[in-house]
């Protein structure tokens, strides 16, 4: 069974049945055999089905919004924008794949020597909660334009999102089972990843989970992509707008109630700027609204889940443990909801839990760094290697340490965001493989070579 519950008031909102193993081998197969009339319509033909299922979606956009908002507390004038770019993503993919899958011509010994790319056939994409519908598109409109078809194996936790998102298929009036969805228990899902129907793995989530489907993926011997979790620095030079840096570094850390892969997690602060900008965030963070997902006033809605709000008070009560100071937030509010308050620690270091660990939460970690070389050195000092920000107005020294970075991508005096132009991925503990721009649209093709004497 998958249990909705609502975490701003933490009751149940209902449970829907998961699919038995022959119900499951039986939804592969219908993705399966959708593959042979997917794969062969044109490009054209393709995008026409993803321009329709793009405006079901933005037609739809307030109540996928609201069901976002009731079953992962996703503040509804977040969710709003959040189904827009999935539809975007969806037109993204419609307008741009065939160009970015043209064949590649190679000069050889051939007469005439090229690269093409070919769909692989049924994926499977195992999905994360914290941006259900954004997340879904990210998988399914490069895999889909391709000439993939697709399963979707969402999280528990958002059972009745996931099944809006096939219904939106069924009402864009898209070809049968080109997207199936795959309500199963996380058991179940090791099955479904050795189906010999299933080409290839798209995983989004925690690192725990991601190296055990790599680990069964890759004894199948099929590719998958392993989008994971982040701990992003965010370098504050002294010479940078702190302003600007200050409104954008506390966005960074809040969307979604800090729960964001990409979020600005660890901030880097030059010593003789350290307590001016600790000054300017603070008097940002103290300002924002937790509540009600479902008002458009609501900053911060709850953490999605129980266990979530627990740990992120444990990282807290460690790192302050260790000698960091809490200067807003980091109690646990006596409320039936699984909220936690926007929280902000100060004098973080390398060996505390809010630098070692992902916090996930709206938990702003603040460190000081001697100088821009001591800044890159702890930025680095990670497992992770998802996103980071560096804030100067000095352009060579940006340049210079981007370059440094060990990151999937770097943003200068900007947010990290994901954008369906723009490849994202992560490095080191924060996964491999690439999704979004035309990087992502070549993770799941057979890149053929041709040879022609
Ligand atoms: N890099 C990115 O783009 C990105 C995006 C969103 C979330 N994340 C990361 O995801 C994490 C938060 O999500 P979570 O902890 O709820 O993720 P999770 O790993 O627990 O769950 C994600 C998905 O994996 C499935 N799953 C869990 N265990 C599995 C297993 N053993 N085998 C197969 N499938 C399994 C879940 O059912 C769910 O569908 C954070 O670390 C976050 O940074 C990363
Ligand atoms: O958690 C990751 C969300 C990533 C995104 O905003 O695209």
């Amino acid at each position: 069974m998958l249990i909705a519950t609502n975490p701003y008031s933490g009751e149940k909102i209902d449970s829907f049945p998961c699919l038995s193993k022959h119900e499951m081998y039986a939804r592969i197969g219908e993705a399966s055999a959708a593959f042979a009339d997917w794969s062969d319509r044109s490009f054209e033909e393709r995008a026409e089905v993803l321009r329709a299922v793009a405006r079901q979606l933005r037609a739809e956009k307030q109540d996928l919004a609201q069901l976002m908002a009731l079953e992962m507390g996703k503040p509804i004038r977040e969710g709003v924008p959040e189904v827009e770019k999935a539809a975007f993503c969806a037109e993204f993919y419609a307008d741009n794949a065939e160009k970015f899958l043209a064949r590649d011509t190679i000069a050889s010994d051939a007469s005439l020597s090229y690269v093409c790319y070919q769909p692989l056939g049924t994926l499977l994409g195992i999905l994360p909660w914290n941006a259900p519908l954004w997340l879904a598109f990210r998988y399914l409109a490069p895999a889909l334009m391709a000439g993939n078809t697709c399963v979707m194996k969402h999280d528990p936790h958002v059972p009745q999102t996931a099944q809006a998102i096939a219904n939106a298929f069924v009402k864009a009036g898209a070809p049968e089972n080109i997207m199936v969805n795959l309500p199963l228990e996380t058991p179940e899902v090791e099955l479904a990843i050795r189906d010999p129907r299933i080409m290839a793995v798209s995983f989004t989530g925690s690192g725990g989970a991601g190296r055990k489907v790599a680990e069964i993926a890759g004894s199948e011997i099929k590719p998958c992509v392993l989008e994971l979790g982040g701990s992003d620095p965010s370098i504050i030079l002294a010479d940078a707008d702190l302003e600007t840096a200050a409104d954008v570094v506390t966005l960074s850390r809040i969307i979604n109630a800090g729960q964001s892969c990409i979020a600005a997690k660890r901030i880097i602060v030059e010593a003789e700027i350290y307590d001016h900008f600790v000054e300017l965030l603070l008097n940002r963070l103290k300002k924002l609204q937790m509540g009600d997902p479902l008002q458009p006033s609501t900053d911060i809605g709850p953490i999605a889940r129980k266990d979530l709000q627990l740990n992120l008070h444990r990282q807290v009560e460690d790192t302050v443990a260790a000698g960091a100071k809490c200067l807003l937030g980091g109690e646990l509010p006596d409320t039936d909801g699984f909220f936690y308050p926007v929280t902000l620690l100060t004098e973080v270091t390398p060996t505390m839990c809010a630098f070692r660990e992902e916090t996930f939460g709206p938990i702003m970690a603040v460190i000081k760094a001697e100088d821009h070389e001591h800044a890159l050195q702890m930025a680095n000092d990670t497992e992770y290697g998802l996103g980071a920000s560096i804030w100067t107005k000095n352009a060579e020294l940006a340049l210079h340490l981007a370059m440094q970075l060990q990151s999937g991508q770097v943003a200068i005096n900007g947010i990290v965001k994901t954008d369906p132009r723009l490849p994202s991925g992560g490095i080191k503990g924060s996964g491999f493989g690439r999704e979004l721009g035309p990087h992502g649209i070549h993770e799941f093709v057979n890149a053929k070579q041709v040879w022609i004497k």
